[in-house]
Protein backbone atom coordinates (compact mmCIF):
# COMPACT_ATOMS: atom_id res chain seq x y z
CA UNK A 1 0.00 0.00 0.00
CA UNK A 2 0.95 3.65 -0.80
CA UNK A 3 -0.56 6.58 0.55
CA UNK A 4 0.48 9.68 -0.98
CA UNK A 5 -1.16 11.82 1.72
CA UNK A 6 1.31 15.14 2.06
CA UNK A 7 -0.29 18.21 1.35
CA UNK A 8 0.62 21.94 2.11
CA UNK A 9 -2.10 25.02 1.28
CA UNK A 10 0.49 27.87 1.22
CA UNK A 11 -1.62 30.28 -1.50
CA UNK A 12 -0.33 33.19 -1.31
CA UNK A 13 2.99 33.34 0.79
CA UNK A 14 4.50 30.03 -1.66
CA UNK A 15 2.25 28.90 -4.15
CA UNK A 16 5.09 26.91 -6.45
CA UNK A 17 5.73 25.06 -2.99
CA UNK A 18 2.03 23.90 -2.89
CA UNK A 19 2.47 22.69 -6.59
CA UNK A 20 5.44 21.09 -5.80
CA UNK A 21 4.44 19.00 -2.72
CA UNK A 22 0.73 18.51 -3.85
CA UNK A 23 1.25 17.49 -7.20
CA UNK A 24 4.86 16.98 -8.09
CA UNK A 25 4.80 14.94 -4.80
CA UNK A 26 2.10 12.78 -5.92
CA UNK A 27 3.31 11.92 -9.27
CA UNK A 28 6.54 11.12 -7.83
CA UNK A 29 4.94 8.60 -4.88
CA UNK A 30 2.86 7.16 -7.81
CA UNK A 31 5.74 6.15 -10.23
CA UNK A 32 7.87 4.94 -7.32
CA UNK A 33 4.77 2.62 -6.51
CA UNK A 34 4.64 1.40 -10.48
CA UNK A 35 8.49 0.84 -10.28
CA UNK A 36 8.64 -1.32 -7.10
CA UNK A 37 4.96 -2.55 -6.45
CA UNK A 38 4.19 -3.49 -10.12
CA UNK A 39 3.93 -7.25 -11.21
CA UNK A 40 5.57 -6.33 -14.20
CA UNK A 41 8.94 -5.57 -12.76
CA UNK A 42 9.21 -8.33 -10.03
CA UNK A 43 6.56 -6.34 -7.03
CA UNK A 44 3.37 -8.13 -5.50
CA UNK A 45 0.91 -5.69 -6.83
CA UNK A 46 -1.10 -3.76 -4.40
CA UNK A 47 -3.02 0.07 -4.02
CA UNK A 48 -1.91 3.10 -4.37
CA UNK A 49 -4.47 5.80 -2.89
CA UNK A 50 -3.89 9.79 -3.78
CA UNK A 51 -5.03 12.45 -1.28
CA UNK A 52 -6.88 15.09 -2.84
CA UNK A 53 -10.17 17.20 -1.60
CA UNK A 54 -13.41 17.88 -2.55
CA UNK A 55 -11.34 21.59 -3.72
CA UNK A 56 -10.41 18.94 -6.15
CA UNK A 57 -13.69 18.70 -7.97
CA UNK A 58 -15.43 21.93 -7.57
CA UNK A 59 -13.94 25.86 -7.44
CA UNK A 60 -13.28 27.12 -4.62
CA UNK A 61 -12.38 31.59 -4.19
CA UNK A 62 -10.19 31.91 -2.23
CA UNK A 63 -7.83 28.86 -2.68
CA UNK A 64 -7.42 28.48 -6.71
CA UNK A 65 -3.71 27.77 -6.83
CA UNK A 66 -4.65 24.61 -4.20
CA UNK A 67 -7.92 23.68 -6.14
CA UNK A 68 -5.27 23.46 -9.14
CA UNK A 69 -3.05 20.94 -7.30
CA UNK A 70 -5.92 18.86 -6.33
CA UNK A 71 -7.55 18.93 -9.46
CA UNK A 72 -4.10 17.36 -10.89
CA UNK A 73 -4.31 14.54 -8.70
CA UNK A 74 -8.10 13.77 -9.40
CA UNK A 75 -7.21 13.42 -13.00
CA UNK A 76 -3.50 12.22 -12.68
CA UNK A 77 -4.70 9.13 -10.54
CA UNK A 78 -8.06 8.51 -12.91
CA UNK A 79 -5.38 8.72 -16.11
CA UNK A 80 -2.92 5.96 -14.64
CA UNK A 81 -6.01 3.76 -13.09
CA UNK A 82 -7.03 4.08 -17.19
CA UNK A 83 -4.04 2.65 -18.60
CA UNK A 84 -4.30 -1.01 -20.22
CA UNK A 85 -1.09 -2.37 -18.85
CA UNK A 86 -2.79 -1.65 -15.34
CA UNK A 87 -4.39 -5.22 -15.06
CA UNK A 88 -1.28 -7.63 -15.84
CA UNK A 89 0.55 -4.87 -12.87
CA UNK A 90 -1.48 -6.23 -9.78
CA UNK A 91 -2.17 -2.35 -8.76
CA UNK A 92 -5.04 -0.39 -8.66
CA UNK A 93 -4.67 3.55 -8.29
CA UNK A 94 -7.61 5.42 -6.40
CA UNK A 95 -8.05 8.75 -4.94
CA UNK A 96 -9.27 10.08 -1.63
CA UNK A 97 -11.60 13.36 -1.71
CA UNK A 98 -12.15 14.88 2.10
CA UNK A 99 -13.96 17.58 2.30
CA UNK A 100 -12.71 19.84 5.54
CA UNK A 101 -11.47 17.95 8.15
CA UNK A 102 -10.17 18.91 11.75
CA UNK A 103 -6.07 18.61 10.95
CA UNK A 104 -3.92 21.05 11.78
CA UNK A 105 -4.20 22.27 7.67
CA UNK A 106 -7.47 23.71 8.48
CA UNK A 107 -6.86 25.03 11.68
CA UNK A 108 -3.66 27.04 10.49
CA UNK A 109 -5.58 27.73 7.16
CA UNK A 110 -8.44 29.60 9.33
CA UNK A 111 -5.66 32.15 11.12
CA UNK A 112 -4.35 33.23 7.75
CA UNK A 113 -4.58 36.97 6.29
CA UNK A 114 -7.75 37.37 3.69
CA UNK A 115 -9.77 33.71 5.83
CA UNK A 116 -9.81 34.84 8.89
CA UNK A 117 -12.97 36.46 9.87
CA UNK A 118 -14.24 36.50 5.95
CA UNK A 119 -17.40 36.03 5.68
CA UNK A 120 -17.95 34.04 2.59
CA UNK A 121 -15.34 31.43 3.94
CA UNK A 122 -17.36 31.25 7.57
CA UNK A 123 -20.78 30.65 5.62
CA UNK A 124 -18.71 27.76 3.03
CA UNK A 125 -17.63 25.89 6.18
CA UNK A 126 -21.00 26.16 7.85
CA UNK A 127 -23.03 24.62 5.02
CA UNK A 128 -20.64 21.96 4.36
CA UNK A 129 -19.32 21.29 7.91
CA UNK A 130 -15.75 20.05 9.20
CA UNK A 131 -15.34 16.19 9.42
CA UNK A 132 -13.62 14.49 11.85
CA UNK A 133 -9.99 12.51 11.03
CA UNK A 134 -11.85 9.18 12.14
CA UNK A 135 -14.87 9.72 9.80
CA UNK A 136 -12.25 10.10 7.07
CA UNK A 137 -10.57 7.06 7.83
CA UNK A 138 -13.57 5.02 7.42
CA UNK A 139 -13.96 6.41 3.53
CA UNK A 140 -10.13 5.52 3.20
CA UNK A 141 -10.80 1.89 4.91
CA UNK A 142 -13.47 1.20 2.70
CA UNK A 143 -11.42 2.26 -0.67
CA UNK A 144 -8.56 0.68 0.60
CA UNK A 145 -10.43 -3.00 1.54
CA UNK A 146 -12.90 -2.93 -2.07
CA UNK A 147 -10.82 -4.90 -4.34
CA UNK A 148 -12.34 -3.75 -7.69
CA UNK A 149 -12.21 -0.35 -7.56
CA UNK A 150 -9.56 0.93 -9.63
CA UNK A 151 -9.90 4.85 -10.26
CA UNK A 152 -12.69 5.00 -8.17
CA UNK A 153 -12.76 8.50 -6.55
CA UNK A 154 -13.85 8.52 -2.80
CA UNK A 155 -16.01 11.38 -1.54
CA UNK A 156 -16.20 11.69 2.65
CA UNK A 157 -18.05 14.99 3.47
CA UNK A 158 -19.84 15.99 6.63
CA UNK A 159 -22.96 16.45 4.63
CA UNK A 160 -23.28 14.41 2.48
CA UNK A 161 -21.65 11.52 3.81
CA UNK A 162 -18.85 8.62 2.18
CA UNK A 163 -19.65 7.89 -1.54
CA UNK A 164 -17.82 7.40 -4.58
CA UNK A 165 -17.95 10.44 -7.07
CA UNK A 166 -19.42 10.27 -10.70
CA UNK A 167 -20.01 7.03 -12.03
CA UNK A 168 -18.20 4.16 -10.94
CA UNK A 169 -16.70 3.03 -13.86
CA UNK A 170 -15.06 -0.21 -13.96
CA UNK A 171 -11.48 0.11 -15.49
CA UNK A 172 -8.91 -2.10 -15.85
CA UNK A 173 -10.03 -4.53 -13.30
CA UNK A 174 -7.13 -6.68 -11.08
N1 LIG B 1 -7.61 19.16 6.48
C1 LIG B 1 -8.44 19.31 5.46
O1 LIG B 1 -9.45 20.07 5.54
C2 LIG B 1 -8.24 18.54 4.21
C3 LIG B 1 -7.01 17.98 3.88
N2 LIG B 1 -6.87 17.31 2.70
C4 LIG B 1 -5.60 16.74 2.31
O2 LIG B 1 -5.26 15.73 3.24
C5 LIG B 1 -3.84 15.54 3.24
C6 LIG B 1 -3.35 15.54 4.67
O3 LIG B 1 -3.55 16.85 5.19
P1 LIG B 1 -3.88 17.17 6.73
O4 LIG B 1 -3.69 15.96 7.55
O5 LIG B 1 -5.19 17.86 6.75
O6 LIG B 1 -2.80 18.27 7.01
P2 LIG B 1 -1.58 18.29 8.04
O7 LIG B 1 -0.93 19.61 7.81
O8 LIG B 1 -2.07 17.94 9.38
O9 LIG B 1 -0.67 17.12 7.50
C7 LIG B 1 0.03 17.24 6.31
C8 LIG B 1 1.29 16.41 6.43
O10 LIG B 1 2.04 16.55 5.22
C9 LIG B 1 3.41 16.61 5.58
N3 LIG B 1 4.17 17.29 4.55
C10 LIG B 1 4.00 18.55 4.09
N4 LIG B 1 4.95 18.85 3.18
C11 LIG B 1 5.74 17.75 3.06
C12 LIG B 1 6.86 17.43 2.27
N5 LIG B 1 7.40 18.30 1.43
N6 LIG B 1 7.42 16.21 2.42
C13 LIG B 1 6.89 15.31 3.28
N7 LIG B 1 5.82 15.56 4.04
C14 LIG B 1 5.24 16.76 3.94
C15 LIG B 1 3.43 17.39 6.89
O11 LIG B 1 4.60 17.15 7.59
C16 LIG B 1 2.20 16.84 7.59
O12 LIG B 1 2.53 15.70 8.36
C17 LIG B 1 -3.27 16.66 2.37
O13 LIG B 1 -2.97 16.18 1.09
C18 LIG B 1 -4.42 17.67 2.32
O14 LIG B 1 -4.34 18.48 1.18
C19 LIG B 1 -7.91 17.11 1.85
C20 LIG B 1 -9.13 17.61 2.14
C21 LIG B 1 -9.40 18.37 3.34
C1 LIG C 1 -11.54 27.79 5.35
C2 LIG C 1 -10.19 27.39 5.67
C3 LIG C 1 -9.15 27.91 4.77
C4 LIG C 1 -7.95 27.08 4.78
C5 LIG C 1 -8.20 25.78 4.11
C6 LIG C 1 -7.25 24.76 4.55
C7 LIG C 1 -7.31 23.53 4.13
C8 LIG C 1 -8.30 23.05 3.22
C9 LIG C 1 -8.17 21.84 2.70
C10 LIG C 1 -9.10 21.30 1.77
O1 LIG C 1 -8.77 20.34 1.07
C11 LIG C 1 -10.44 21.94 1.60
C12 LIG C 1 -11.56 21.01 1.64
C13 LIG C 1 -12.69 21.24 1.01
C14 LIG C 1 -12.91 22.24 -0.08
C15 LIG C 1 -13.88 23.27 0.19
C16 LIG C 1 -15.02 23.49 -0.43
C17 LIG C 1 -15.58 22.68 -1.47
C18 LIG C 1 -17.06 22.53 -1.31
C19 LIG C 1 -17.48 21.17 -1.69
C20 LIG C 1 -18.76 20.77 -1.01
O2 LIG C 1 -19.81 21.27 -1.39
O3 LIG C 1 -18.72 19.93 -0.11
Amino acid sequence: IVVNNAGVNLENESWRTTIMVNVIGVIEGTKLAEKYMSKTSGGRGGVVVNVASTAGLTPVFFMPVYVASKYSVVGFTRSVAMNPDVGRSGLRFVCLCPGFTDTSLLSSGLKSEGISGNKLVEELLTSTGINTVEFVVEGFMQLLLTDDNNGGVMVVTKQRGIRYHGRQRKVNKL
